[in-house]
């Protein structure tokens, strides 16, 4: 096989996160979206050992399960990736997906208990972060989501499947407000204009909505024409309080966003109307949410989730609880009137000052929040646990928090996980040290996408862990996922995803070594004095800087 010819084949399975594999010529090339059975033509992009990567150009013969998607948009939207599949194809698809993916991790029997239905499949998200652009270049104004495939044009995601009439009214309203005004939208490349995105939250059980409009600080056209009369009016605000909606509005904001990284944040808020948080209810329990907290994205699917970790969790009674990565203290709340003690440890101040709110107003008087970084903060927590329950971000748990997790020595541990390969990952070291997985089950929190949830319940076995430990150290594992923040490939990925630049491991470690960020001592040094080496420009060290942030590096 060579890199750059085309090829075709017909697609045998698919793994996470949403690739499909073709056999050619005895290799085997992972190709995105694409479902087994479809005959497929791709161009070979990355010639690997392993898994090769191919990049699709037509669907020759469709699969035989294939359906009309439920979604106009889906042809071109980048939203979701298995409209074209019945429910149940797309839950069976992500089972195997993630059996396959257990099976190969896990080194004792366990019991595989499947992936549950996601309670609602059309209409359950309770956010959407919309993005404005154009739907081509000089189009009208767009207001939706990434075109599939591309990162500058924008689909408008006015009949959006995923979400409630409520979201799609808003997002129409919005739209033709600013298409009125003719103001620009933030061009991601050329980090000119005013429009970014338009964030809508709406609670399934309380029906309250919270919208927040977010934008630039910047008033000049490209031209140097000043359109800050424009933005000065909030009338857009005053239109959405008049539209006929099933839920209500509660709260309307205004962030003002300058930074270079594509992602809805918060630089300055401007409340325009009512309060700045929301209410939803969860298995009889109330919450306060703030804009930029962690919910969980499907409120129906998460009672499922947290149902289901909660039967895994077993006996509680007179047990002391930690509840890591706890978010707005959901899971901890949950596990509080049947156990003697919960204690939340967050990153996000704001989450953790909700999570003490929430639990004020749920009465509940045996749980505490503590903010900062689980791996720092657990050296300094006084209770000892009982039982441990994990609930980490995408990426999964740093080896050194995970070590430390594990010298806690607690008899069970329950793992929530939104990302099976950082999963995996993890389980290997848990089981290396003595744990064993007992059951695993997946909660469908996302469908139309690739993404489940999956809780794993984990005993600790016969294994002497302290033995184990002198057989495994840090030095001998792979940290590169977590070595100073985030990997060459995390920081060019973010980078391409949120600027649309494309960056070299050379530019990151000059990067790095100006931060002050450790680098190996010669790595990407010039290897004479006198041998000259391409210097990061400016724009691409703004961009590279904004990842190291997001990372948390600097
Ligand atoms: C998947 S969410 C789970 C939140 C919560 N359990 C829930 O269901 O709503 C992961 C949470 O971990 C937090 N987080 C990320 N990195 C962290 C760290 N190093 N230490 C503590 N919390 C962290 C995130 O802010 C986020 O709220």
């Amino acid at each position: 096989m060579k890199k750059g010819e085309i090829y075709e084949g017909i697609v045998e399975k698919t793994e996470f996160p949403n690739k499909g594999i073709v056999t050619v010529e005895d290799r085997r090339v992972a190709v995105k979206n694409t479902l087994p059975g479809q005959k497929i033509r791709f161009r070979l992009k990355k010639v690997r050992k392993g898994v090769g990567e191919g990049q699709l150009l037509q669907i020759l013969e469709p699969a035989a399960n294939e359906i009309t998607p439920v979604c106009p948009h889906f042809a071109n939207c980048g939203g979701c990736t298995w409209q074209n599949l019945s429910y149940e194809d797309q839950r069976l698809l992500k089972e195997g997906q993630l059996k396959e993916l257990l099976d190969g991790a896990i080194t004792a029997p366990y019991v595989f208990e499947g992936v549950k239905s996601s309670p609602r499949q059309l209409e359950y998200r309770n956010k959407m972060e919309f993005s404005f652009g154009d739907e081509e270049k000089d189009g009208p104004l767009a207001l939706g989501m990434h075109k599939r495939g591309s990162f500058y044009d924008i689909v408008t995601a006015d009949k959006c499947q995923i979400v409630d009439a409520d979201f799609r009214k808003i997002l129409c309203c919005v739209l033709e407000h600013f298409e009125k005004k003719k103001l620009p939208f933030y061009h991601r490349l050329r980090h000119t204009g005013y429009l970014r995105h338009l964030l809508v939250r709406k609670a399934a059980n309380t029906g309250e909505i919270l919208v927040d409009l977010i934008t630039t600080t910047q008033h000049l056209r490209e031209d140097g024409s000043d359109y800050s009369a424009l933005t000065a009016d909030q009338s857009w605000a005053e239109e959405l309080r008049a539209l006929p909606l099933e839920g209500e509005i509660v709260g309307i904001l205004h962030t003002h966003n300058d930074s270079l990284a594509d992602v809805v944040q918060n630089d300055r808020t401007e409340l325009l109307y009512g309060r700045d948080y929301f209410y939803e209810e969860l298995l009889g329990l109330r919450f306060k949410i703030s804009p930029f907290s962690f919910f969980q994205t499907n409120s129906l699917g998460a009672e499922l989730l947290y149902e289901t970790a909660r039967s895994y969790i077993g006996e509680t009674d007179d047990r002391v609880i930690f509840d890591l990565y706890s978010g707005t203290g959901t899971i901890a709340q949950m596990l509080a009137p049947v156990a003697k003690k919960v204690v939340g440890v967050e990153i996000v101040e704001e989450a953790v000052e909700a999570a003490k709110v929430n639990a004020r107003l749920n009465g509940l008087s045996n749980c505490s929040f503590i903010a900062g970084d689980v791996l720092k903060v657990i050296d300094e927590l006084t209770d000892k646990p009982d039982l441990i329950v994990l609930d980490p971000p995408r990426d999964g748990i740093h080896p050194k928090a995970l070590q430390k997790i594990i010298d806690f020595g607690v008899n069970r541990i329950v793992y929530i996980s939104c990302k099976p390969t950082s999963l995996v990952r993890d389980l290997e070291m848990l089981q290396g040290r003595g744990y064993q997985v007992e059951k695993c089950v997946g909660v469908d929190m996302f469908p139309f996408t690739g993404n489940v949830e999956t809780v794993v319940l984990l005993s600790k076995g016969e294994v002497d862990s302290k033995k184990i430990r002198v057989e495994f150290s840090l030095e001998d594992m792979d940290m590169s996922e977590f070595q100073d923040g985030a990997t060459y490939p995390q920081i060019k990925e973010y980078v391409l995803e949120h600027t649309g630049l494309k960056v070299s491991n050379l530019y990151i470690s000059q990067i790095k070594r100006k931060c002050g960020i450790g680098v190996g001592k010669n790595y990407n040094l010039p290897k004479s004095e006198d041998s000259r080496q391409p210097q990061c420009p400016p724009e691409k060290e703004k961009a590279i800087r904004e990842a190291f942030k997001y990372f948390g590096m600097i």
